[in-house]
């Protein structure tokens, strides 16, 4: 690691701040929760009530505030380990702890220049600028109240080694509980309206938009290593999940069931279902891939290993960590050295304009991007 001095290599931040999702712990916030999610953005009543059950087959506790509390307490001791103590703080988007109140408590305790590291490693609309977003909303209350308090964010790092090494890993151990076979490799993501899709990332983009074009390097170096390493080439795909959004609303496609379904009729036996749009087991994994598309493999007579998600594999905590110091180099402003997979994108550590718009409120502000000259 470049990091000169220990306990240096994160200056100037004085503060780090996961930023997350949230889910509901209980049954009676399972409503409050998809209102909030959802609220103003036109998703029908009946998609609500479907994914109401999902949540609820699971009384009512979705699996990501405790992945977020499991990857607090790793990154705590990764820190530690290499002797860089800075507090650490978590605040949601959509439940407690809500990210408005953790932001108002990071100025409290007397911290001027923080830095956010999203549980979300692609750019789009959702996963990259609707955070930056919340950040402001939380951000703005505490400086109109006078307190000089500067927001940093790690850039999105699906195509950084850790991330990709952990996935890589997981995607290993799947191909090898299915000994005897050469499994064909899904990698899954969640699904987005096309419109969101092809204008996630900064200008110039390709047809595609670059959530598109991550996940297929990350799923392309992820088989590419694997055959480096078994002499095996699989065959893989990009695939979706979790569609919402009104039918008559284009969204990315395949959906991985539709797609299970034509690899097993043109004679697949096996499946490897690499959720690496995730970066832990969130509902979307527990029950889109692990119950519904299970039921899926198991109607079409297909072997199916899920693989994990990265969650606290030490490749990607300690990646997560080596992120934080990458950016605190450049806040420094020594040369920017971002560590990429082979042929990827570093992603950028601020957001130019333009960059994953907001198409339905374009005027809406954001913390963590260049902000538009005059
Ligand atoms: C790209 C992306 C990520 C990955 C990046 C990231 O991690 O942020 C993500 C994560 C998540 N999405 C989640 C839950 C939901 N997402 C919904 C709706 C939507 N997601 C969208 C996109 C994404 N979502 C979109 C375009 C919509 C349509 C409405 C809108 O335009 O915003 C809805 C409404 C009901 C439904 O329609 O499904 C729910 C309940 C949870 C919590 C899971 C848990 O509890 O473990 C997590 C981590
Ligand atoms: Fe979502």
């Amino acid at each position: 690691m470049s990091s000169s001095s220990p306990g240096h290599g994160l200056a100037p931040y004085d503060a780090l701040l996961l930023v997350s999702f949230g889910g509901p712990e209980a049954p009676e916030e399972v409503m409050p929760f998809l209102r909030q999610v959802t609220g103003g953005r036109g998703i029908p009543e009946e998609r609500l009530t479907e994914v109401a059950g999902h949540y609820l087959a699971f009384g009512g506790r979705s699996p990501i505030n405790d992945q977020c509390r499991d990857l607090l307490a790793a990154l705590r001791a990764e820190l530690a380990g290499r002797g860089l103590e800075l507090p650490l703080y978590w605040g949601n988007r959509n439940t407690a702890p809500w990210l408005g109140e953790t932001m108002a408590e990071i100025a409290r305790d007397g911290h001027r220049r923080v830095l956010a590291i999203t549980t979300s490693a692609y750019p789009s609309y959702s996963s990259c600028r609707q955070y930056r977003e919340n950040l402001w909303d939380a951000w703005s209350p505490v400086a109109a109240a006078g307190t000089e308090l500067q927001v940093d964010r790690v850039r999105n790092y699906a195509q950084h080694p850790g991330f990709v090494d952990a996935n890589l890993a997981a995607v290993r151990e799947a191909v090898e509980r299915l000994s005897d076979e050469v499994p064909h490799l899904l990698f899954v993501t969640h699904s987005l309206p096309t419109a969101m899709a092809e204008t996630a990332g900064p200008p110039p983009r390709s047809e595609t938009g670059s959530y598109v074009d991550w996940h297929q390097s990350v799923a392309q170096e992820i088989t590419w290593q694997l055959r480096q390493e078994t002499g095996v080439a699989h065959p893989f795909d990009l695939v979706y999940c979790s569609r919402s959004g009104p039918p008559s609303q284009p969204w990315l496609e395949p959906d991985i069931n539709d797609r299970m379904a034509e690899l097993a009729a043109a004679g697949v036996r096996s499946v490897v279902v690499a959720p690496i749009g995730f970066v832990s087991d969130h509902m979307e994994v527990v029950f889109d891939l692990d119950t519904e598309a299970r039921e899926t493999a198991e109607e079409l007579g297909l072997r199916m290993e899920r693989a994990a998600t990265a969650g606290t594999h030490p490749a990607f905590v300690s990646g997560l960590v080596d992120l934080a110091l990458e950016r605190a180099a450049v806040a420094r402003g020594e040369p920017a050295a971002p560590s990429v997979i082979e042929g990827g994108s570093p992603g950028l550590v601020v957001c130019p304009v333009g960059c994953c718009p907001n198409l339905r409120e374009p005027g809406r502000p954001a913390l963590c991007g260049a902000v538009a000259p005059g």
